[in-house]
């Protein structure tokens, strides 16, 4: 078992990338512009291209310049649109930049930019990305210390012994918790701390320890300045309101890139989504002298078990993850999947971390093409051979669904995800699923039509330079597709000038507002007793609600600009080195040079553009001493 401290394991060839050839399937992923406008650095800029990222997303199109701004940034964008190279990006800079001060002696030293995950699968995954980066751009980088990844499971000797050189640290909360109680860390020079999957971050038993390592190496104190403050950047597909309410204490005055009112659904819209209702028994498990309801479990779980062989003979595909809620049932699964000629791989939290780490090799080795899994993979897992997603249990909330949905359809490739319903609670749970979604939830015969003739009993072999794994429709199904793909075209990217968004043009954030999925049938007596209400009655597609747009109580309020000034510093950003900051909304903006941060800001002379010579800078509240403008005013003005 390789240690991770080592060059990650080799990751296959990558497919070719379809977004650039073929028409825009989601405008999350409308190109923008191209790298050679938004990152200056020539290395970095050489490796982005090599590694095949050669036009950004509309997330790295926006976040980028903010976090290059030294803001705090809460961010959100649909699952596969390439969060992770936002803060890839960023990182590398934030440690370029230390190493192109002048003088060695003033040279920073130690950990500078913390990454968070709740996985470490997601961690490591990270870790391999900024890895890649790094060892794209050339020799100085290619010091094997800039970026290491520090994970529970793994010995903590080794991880002790090559902390206090690591640049870039990438983890998971415990170890990383572990790792600075211990002072392993040198962090009198750190910059940022990035949480990925940050709404997950802030649940349950993570929240103490992230608040504990946010609070060692980036404290949040009034009297601390700005410049001294260090800068907090979260992402995630999902937010939750309370949750978010919580993450924004752990920021200062934090600039926010959500999904915006009129596409609130974090799916991407290449995925098409379907539900499959298994054939229910006729019998009720509470009627006297009839089966018992572990037998009507049993059942149900038989019935889905043909349900998704049913799907692997129907439909080719290059690999699948199917994502279930109990462990013993995904062993068996396994076993059954495997004895019926689709080898299949189970894993979850309850193996070793040795075994994960080498079922996530075989995983994007792709030695293995069917994946059997717990949560553990339904969050920032990247595989992009996988085109299809069975969701054999019903998700225990939305986010979930979003989350696991995510695993296919990743940068404008297509994919498809199956919902299996088995019983009443699961029928209940996409009800209120489908109230949720945007997109539609096809009933299954509408991609599995009896009269069809496919008959694909062994999965296909990929060949190279083919674009997508094909998903066999009927004539008119796909003349209908092809037309869903037409209509979604999204106009080109503007060329002159670059029109990046400005702060205030961002819609208000839309939160998924939590609701358990799983709360219709907690305890096994309501259960039974919703059955005695239900009794043997069909899943009937028509019956379900069709999807309609969120609550709009849901969705946060939008900072407003008063008659005078804007709340929210306008700051767009003109060209890659320069960015334009407007106070009040008839103003001219300001011409400030970047990248800089709270380190640089007291020291760097700030140019005013012409035209805005008259405006002097704004008075500071007298009851807070604080310039009314928020956090980006003080960078501007400061002392
Ligand atoms: N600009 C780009 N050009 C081409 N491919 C890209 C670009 N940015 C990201 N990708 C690819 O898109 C895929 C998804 O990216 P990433 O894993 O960062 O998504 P994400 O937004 O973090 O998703 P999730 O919310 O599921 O974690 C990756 O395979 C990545 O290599």
């Amino acid at each position: 078992m390789p240690g991770h401290d080592v060059p990650p394991s080799p990751v296959p060839a990558p497919l070719a990338r379809p977004h650039h050839n073929l028409p825009d399937l989601d405008k999350e992923l409308a190109q923008v512009g191209s790298f050679d406008q938004l990152v200056k650095d020539p290395q970095l800029l050489a490796s982005l291209q090599a590694s095949g990222y050669d036009a950004p997303s509309p997330i790295q199109w926006k976040a980028i310049p903010l976090g290059r701004l030294g803001l705090d940034v809460i961010a959100q964008a649909k699952s596969g649109t390439g969060k992770t190279i936002v803060f890839s990006v960023l990182a590398i800079e934030a440690v370029s930049r230390c190493r192109h001060l002048d003088s060695p002696a003033e040279r920073p030293t130690g950990l500078q930019v913390l990454i968070l995950a709740p996985t470490r699968e997601v961690a490591m995954q990270i870790y391999q990305v900024v890895y890649q980066l790094i060892q794209g751009m050339g020799p100085p980088w290619k010091d094997k210390g800039v970026c290491q990844a520090f994970i529970g499971g793994m010995p903590l000797r080794e991880d002790l012994a090559k902390a206090p050189t690591t640049r870039i640290a990438v983890g998971t909360p415990g170890r990383i918790n572990q790792l600075l109680v211990l002072g392993a860390f040198v962090t009198m020079d750190f910059q940022m701390v990035v949480l990925d999957e940050a709404d997950k971050l802030m649940e349950g038993s993570f929240q103490a320890t992230i608040r504990d390592i946010v609070g060692l190496v980036a404290p949040l104190s009034s009297s601390s300045s700005p410049a001294s403050r260090r800068q907090v950047l979260a992402f995630s597909a999902t937010y939750d309101t309370e949750l978010l309410e919580t993450l924004r204490t752990l920021t200062h005055e934090p600039q926010y890139i959500m999904q915006t009112a009129t596409d609130p659904a974090p799916t991407l819209s290449n995925v098409r989504q379907f539900y499959y209702p298994v054939v229910l028994s006729a019998t009720d498990p509470t009627d006297e002298g009839q089966a018992t309801a572990a037998q009507h479990r049993a059942t149900i779980q038989q019935q889905k078990t043909v349900a998704t062989l049913h799907l692997f003979q129907q439909l080719s595909f290059y690999q699948c993850m199917v994502f279930l809620n109990h462990s013993q049932r995904g062993q068996q699964l396994v076993a059954e999947l495997t004895q019926r000629g689709y080898p299949a791989v189970w894993i979850s939290a309850h193996l070793t971390q040795p075994e994960r780490l080498a079922i996530m090799t075989q995983v994007r080795n792709f030695a293995v093409r069917v994946v059997v899994c717990s949560d553990l993979l339904a969050r920032g897992i990247d595989i992009d051979r996988v085109d299809l997603v069975i969701l054999w249990d019903m998700p225990r909330d939305p986010e979930t669904y979003f989350h696991r949905v995510g695993r296919t359809g990743r940068f404008g490739a297509r994919g498809t995800a199956v919902t299996l319903i088995g019983d009443q609670d699961e029928q209940e749970a996409l009800a209120i699923l489908r109230s949720q979604l945007q997109a539609p939830v096809y009933p299954i015969d509408t991609l599995l039509s009896p009269k069809k003739s496919v008959a694909v009993t062994t999965p296909s072999t990929p060949t190279t330079g083919e674009k997508w794994p094909r998903i066999a429709l009927r004539p008119d199904e796909q003349a209908a597709y092809d037309k869903l793909l037409e209509q979604s075209k999204v106009t080109p990217a503007p060329t002159d000038p670059i029109a990046y968004p400005s702060v205030e043009q961002v819609s208000p954030p839309v939160i998924v507002k939590k609701r358990k999925l799983s709360n219709v049938a907690s305890t096994s007596s309501e259960r039974l007793s919703r059955r005695r209400m239900h009794h043997s009655v069909p899943v009937n597609a028509s019956a379900l609600p069709a999807g309609k747009p969120m609550d709009a109580g849901n969705q946060l309020q939008k900072p407003s600009a008063d008659a005078s000034l804007l709340r929210t510093p306008r700051v767009e950003v003109k060209e890659f080195d320069t960015c334009h900051v407007s106070l009040h909304p008839d103003q001219q903006p300001w011409s400030l040079p970047f990248p800089f941060n709270h380190a640089s800001a007291n020291s760097q002379a700030w140019e005013l553009s012409g035209s805005n010579a008259h405006h002097p800078p704004p008075e500071k509240d007298p009851a807070t001493s604080a310039y009314p403008y928020g956090h980006l005013a003080s960078l501007l003005f400061p002392g």
